[in-house]
């Protein structure tokens, strides 16, 4: 077994409110796995006790085959990188300046600045102040902190939350470069699409609880209905099974040239959360 993360029954509750109910999901080298739910679920306290910035109520959390509070330690921190909306960054200082006092301490060669400026897209803004700089930017500078010491597995709180399109997409190409380069990826979004883009596997996570976990492919495949639309020139639209008792119909159709359009009715991740919850992801 190649398990980077392996959590197990974890627990956890402030004051009297339970946040994590009974968690367990076991993530290998190489993948990248999405935690998916909506405001509240849980997403942020599984990341800050799997980085050892919260403590567990109970359960057994294990990175690297060591115990979570052992990433506090100075030789397992290089280990890992977080993107979090806390960027802790000095608003005084440059993009750049902040990137090289990090290089300084992580004892980094500077020249993993520019590489990681680049990843972000931020190299032509690097003298900019962060106080000058609008949400998005602050939240690739801070991506550029979490990749800059190549670390063997990246934790993205909402990665792309204050991103346009663009620097969306720059950074998912980014991402995908890393992970075949055997960075291992934990992100958390509400954005299925993002889900969809970029995770081998998700975890629905709703009220503290894991309803559903498996490939993006496999859990359309084990809720949706295997049915196809066909809509008509004459307006009609048409729902037949996917298989051969329905061929005969669709032959048809096809025959006598009605066939404006076909297609799959293949249920969105967004769609599936919803089935299973009976809520929102947003
Ligand atoms: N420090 C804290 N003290 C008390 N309750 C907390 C604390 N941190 C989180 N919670 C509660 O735990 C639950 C889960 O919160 P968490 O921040 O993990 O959710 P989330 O899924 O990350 O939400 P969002 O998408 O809005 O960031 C919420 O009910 C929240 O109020």
């Amino acid at each position: 077994m190649n398990a980077v993360i392996d959590v197990q029954h974890l627990k956890k509750t402030f004051n009297k409110e339970t946040a994590l109910q009974d968690v367990s999901f076991t993530i290998q080298k190489g993948e990248i796995f999405g935690f998916l739910g909506p405001s509240g679920s849980g997403k942020t306290t599984t990341i800050k006790i799997l980085t050892a910035q919260t403590d567990k109520s109970a359960g057994n959390v294990l990175l690297f085959g060591q115990p979570a509070t052992d990433m506090k330690q100075s030789q397992n921190r290089k280990r890992f990188g977080i993107l979090t909306d806390n960027s802790g960054l000095y608003t005084r200082l440059s993009i750049e300046e902040n990137l090289l006092l990090y290089s300084n301490l992580y004892e980094i060669p500077n020249s993993a600045v520019k590489e990681a400026l680049d990843f972000v897209n931020l190299y032509a803004d690097r003298k900019k102040k962060i106080s000058q700089l609008s949400k998005g930017m602050i939240q690739r500078v801070t991506l550029a902190r979490a990749i800059m010491h190549k670390p063997e597995l990246l934790f993205l709180d909402e990665p792309t939350s204050a991103l346009d399109p663009v620097n969306t997409q720059h950074i998912y190409n980014g991402l995908r470069r890393l992970n075949d380069m055997g960075t291992t990826i934990f992100l958390t979004t509400h954005d299925m699409s993002e889900a969809e883009i970029l995770c081998d596997r998700v975890a629905f996570l709703h009220k503290g609880k894991i309803r559903a976990i498996g490939a993006p492919k496999d859990l359309k495949k084990e809720f949706g209905t295997d049915t196809i639309t066909v809509e008509l020139k004459n307006g009609a639209q048409e729902i037949i099974e996917n298989g051969a008792q329905d061929a005969e119909k669709l032959y048809q159709w096809m025959q006598s040239e009605q066939v404006r359009c076909i297609y799959t009715n293949e249920p969105t991740l967004g769609d599936i959360f919803m089935q299973i919850t009976g809520s929102d992801l947003v």
